[in-house]
């Protein structure tokens, strides 16, 4: 069933409908028939993985921090996981050898039946640092094979705010538990809705759905929610922004849904902007932990970030002349609509640069097919709307290039962490506009941003970011270790740290369904 949001105003505090703003619609609009592909089934398909990084060591010297009582030590290696012997051979197929520091830490923590907030730096696995004890605990606690059956009661369940994002997860889930009695499922918008059932039917211990959908199957009843042990957001922040916390409330108040207390809730990103951790504070127990890797809200430090002076009119030929000396490395090119989205690519194609788009006004079908196209290599340009900034991991992309710059700095950290993953290293162009008004916005953050992460700030840059009108406070000095755990801050410690960014704080990000039909 296709899922129309209409543009929600919606008080990101109290969560409750604006007055005067319209309700959503369910079941509007055709009659969505796409059936994606079925996932791989050979091994060497499920298993495929690309190589870790030059820099992949360094992240060892990243700073830690973790906040809570009696938090649980990190471990050393995956042989101090205690992971089952088969979901250790699974991490070792999947070419893992070393743990990540988010994996260091959360593994151990989730085992140990805590709730956690987790912040690391994009593409660094905070994937497998939710899946892997989620998947280790099941087994330890001899999960029953899920039979078919009209109603199945998942064990976990995974939240993610795009469909892509979320079919990533549960690929992943898939690899991780190979070989072993644990079926993941993942249902999505924009699919058959008799085919997310039909999956569901089948047996279910992992669901991964997108928000909409989940909903969809709750209130047909097709999932009981009384066994639910985990419950993961990933992208956290944006699921309980604006654009979606009304699903994820509606989610914790759905029947049957266990109360925090009876069960444990996972929250993941790369950026968690203070407002936002009060929120997540709410669906968390008291004595949750929160771990850091680095800065909450640092962009990985793998990516060269480049910001060039363009105005409007001279952006397409800067395009040109970028990607023609690119050459064929694969490159992501965001957008700020989807409009423009598909004029770019089709500019691109007719210059003979091999170019596909991905935006929310795409059928699911197109969208998967352009990333394929992308992926495969075959169209090794992919211009892309904000629908395609968080979480997506591809092999390979070597350039991001913002030709539109994101009105909102996680945005932007979100975005170029599309390259540089998993200790590879990537360059990030943006191209800044002084007379936009999205770059008014997120100048002094992305001075910071530059700063902290030791990349060069053009002096008309740090100029613009210092006459720039709004009230943050702005200090180009890179802080050794930002923070944090919006709980010390209220109790004044870190508070120099807490002092940027252009997200923190002050803001409320957009609604998503202003621009994009996401989950
Ligand atoms: N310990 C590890 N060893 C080798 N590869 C790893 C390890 N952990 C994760 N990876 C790989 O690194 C890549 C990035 O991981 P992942 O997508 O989980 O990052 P992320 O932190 O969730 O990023 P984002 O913030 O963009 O969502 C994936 O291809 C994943 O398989």
């Amino acid at each position: 069933m296709a899922r129309v949001r209409i543009k929600r105003a919606l008080s990101a505090t109290s969560g409750t409908r604006a007055i005067g703003s319209p309700p959503l619609l369910y079941g509007m609009g055709p009659k969505v028939t796409y059936v994606p592909p079925p996932p791989p089934d050979a091994e060497d398909e499920i298993f495929r993985h690309y190589q870790t990084g030059i820099n992949f060591d360094k992240y060892d010297e990243i700073l830690v921090d973790v906040s809570g009582t009696n938090a649980p030590p990190a471990i050393l290696s995956f042989e101090d996981a205690d992971l089952s012997e088969t979901l250790t051979k699974n991490v070792y197929k999947a070419g893992y050898v070393k743990l990540t520091p988010i994996q260091k830490h959360s593994i151990p923590i989730v085992m140990a039946g805590r709730d956690l907030m987790a912040c690391a730096q994009t593409g660094s696995g905070k994937t497998a640092a939710f899946l892997l004890p989620i998947l280790a605990h099941m087994m330890k606690s001899g999960i029953a094979a899920s039979q078919f059956k009209e109603i199945q009661e998942p064990e976990a369940i995974i939240v993610a705010p795009t469909r892509e994002l979320i079919n990533q997860i549960y690929l992943d889930a898939r690899k991780f538990s190979y070989g072993t009695v644990v079926r993941p499922v993942v249902i999505y918008g924009g699919t058959q809705t008799s085919h997310s059932l039909r999956q569901i039917f089948q047996g279910c211990n992992i669901l991964c759905a997108t928000p909409g959908r989940l909903l969809d199957v709750i209130n047909k009843e097709k999932i009981g929610l009384s066994k639910v042990k985990y419950l993961v957001l990933d992208e956290a922040d944006r699921m309980l922004d604006m654009g979606f916390m009304e699903d994820v409330r509606k989610l914790l108040s759905s029947p049957g849904m266990p109360t925090k207390e009876e069960r444990q809730t996972l929250m993941f990103s790369a950026t968690f902007p203070a407002p936002i951790q009060s929120l997540a504070r709410e669906i968390l127990k008291p004595d949750y932990i929160f771990v850091v890797v680095g800065q909450v809200g640092g962009a990985c430090s793998d990516v060269e970030q480049q910001i060039i002076e363009v105005d409007e009119y001279g952006k397409r030929d800067k395009l040109l002349e970028i990607l023609q000396s690119i050459g064929h490395e694969r490159t992501m090119v965001f957008v700020k609509t989807k409009k423009k989205a598909d004029f770019i690519a089709t500019v691109l194609c007719q210059e003979k640069l091999p170019s596909t788009s991905i935006h929310g006004d795409r059928e699911q079908r197109e969208r998967e097919k352009a990333l394929h196209d992308f992926r495969s290599g075959q169209c090794p340009v992919i211009v892309a709307t904000s629908v395609a900034a968080r979480g997506l991991d591809i092999e390979n992309v070597q350039h991001v290039i913002n030709f539109d710059i994101p009105g909102d700095i996680d945005e932007y950290v979100h975005r170029i962490g599309r390259t540089g993953r998993c200790g590879n290293t990537g360059k990030a162009i943006s191209f800044f506009d002084r007379k936009g008004d999205d770059e008014q916005k997120v100048v002094r953050g992305l001075v910071k941003i530059l700063t902290d992460a030791h990349q060069e700030v053009p002096a008309w840059l740090e100029e613009i970011a210092f006459s720039a009108h709004g009230t943050q406070s702005y200090s180009s000095h890179p802080s050794k270790f930002a923070s944090v755990d919006d709980r010390k801050a209220s109790r004044g410690g870190f508070q120099e740290d807490n002092s940027y960014s252009g997200s923190s704080f002050t803001k409320a990000p957009a609604p998503a369904e202003e621009e994009e039909d996401w989950g």
